[in-house]
């Protein structure tokens, strides 16, 4: 039933069939279904089916490429403000977690979304960033001289205000086999997440995190949990570069090999608690270890956060609805 990836498929559903091309970044991996008319209707039930390791194509997650024009016609709230914030922006990026929720936002997703817009003849990188619409805004992504692409993932903020990042945490986190919760921060990249501090990387690796950590008090959206070691600094090839190494329980998902704004909050976090909500004197970039690889994570000048990641494309197909 599965073609190469290089191979060129039919890229619009029928009534019966959907084409999808499966692809990962960092092992984060997903459903991709090119929609170019906007015309899909894909329901919770339809992505759990997706989405499923043995019944379906299997993926932490489901993407739906589609005009932001068409989905902003249809009423869809974001992609109005999406074409407000960037009229340039021609797709959007639907993101469906693996139990059929909606997500707002997904890093290693637009990257993925980005090289499977390059394989749909969609979009061309090597004349510039592309512009997509996502539930958290207009994301840009540039392709990088060694492959990699680039996300300006925008702006991002600390729940919990000052007083958060002063104290160092503002909520608890127990997981399967802790004697007792952990402080931790809350941190919004456009979805939500609480990023844990562990004392070492024994602990970090004999921990059992199939199950849901419990986060206290649990933010009104549910959230991701990211548990992290901080590495230390070392020289990179434009300055300081810090390291860290982290696991992730994605909200709608369960444990992930990857995630990419899990990425950027985990930084985000760490660089707080070295340096406060300024982050006078920590590096503004760093290298996040993941079981599935290695993402890059960049304070810029703007105050925006930049995550920079792999994409693969690894078959296509057809499956039946
Ligand atoms: N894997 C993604 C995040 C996907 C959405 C998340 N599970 C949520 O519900 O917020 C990433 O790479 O950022």
């Amino acid at each position: 039933m599965t073609q190469p990836a290089t191979s060129s498929v039919p890229s619009a559903p029928t009534p019966d069939t959907l084409a999808f091309t499966k692809g990962h970044g960092t092992q984060n991996d997903f459903v991709l279904i090119a929609d170019p008319e906007g015309v899909l209707e894909l329901g919770p039930q339809e992505v759990r089916r997706l989405a499923d390791r043995r019944s379906g194509v299997g993926g932490d997650g489901v993407i739906r490429l589609a005009p932001t024009a068409a989905l902003a016609r249809a009423g869809e709230q974001a992609a109005q403000d999406a074409l407000a914030e960037d009229p340039t922006a021609e797709w959007f990026m639907d993101y469906r977690n693996s139990d059929g929720s909606v997500a707002e936002m997904c890093g290693n997703g637009v990257r993925v979304f980005a090289a499977f817009a390059e394989q749909q003849g969609l979009a061309d990188l090597s004349a510039g960033p592309l512009s997509l619409g996502t539930r958290a805004g207009v994301k840009r992504v540039t392709k990088e001289p060694g492959g990699w692409y680039a996300v300006d993932m925008g702006p991002w903020f600390l729940p919990g205000g000052e007083s958060a990042a002063a104290d160092g945490y503002d909520a608890a986190v127990a997981v399967h086999g802790w004697t007792a919760p952990r402080p931790a921060l809350s941190v919004d990249l456009g979805n939500p997440h609480t990023v844990v501090a562990l004392a070492s990387l024994d602990e970090l690796e004999s921990l059992e995190l199939f199950h849901a950590p419990e986060v206290a008090p649990l933010p009104p959206r549910g959230t991701n949990v990211e548990l992290v070691v901080p590495l230390g600094e070392e020289e990179g090839p434009d300055g300081v570069v810090g390291r860290l190494r982290m696991r992730v329980h994605e909200r709608g998902v369960g444990e992930t090999p990857s995630c990419g704004t899990g990425a950027c909050a985990a930084a985000l976090a760490v660089r707080t608690w070295q340096a406060g909500s300024s982050g006078a004197g920590a590096p503004d970039t760093w290298i996040v270890e993941v079981p599935g690889g290695e993402v890059r994570v960049r304070l810029l000048p703007s105050g925006n956060v930049e995550l920079a990641g792999p994409a693969a494309l690894v078959y296509s197909g057809q499956v039946a609805r």
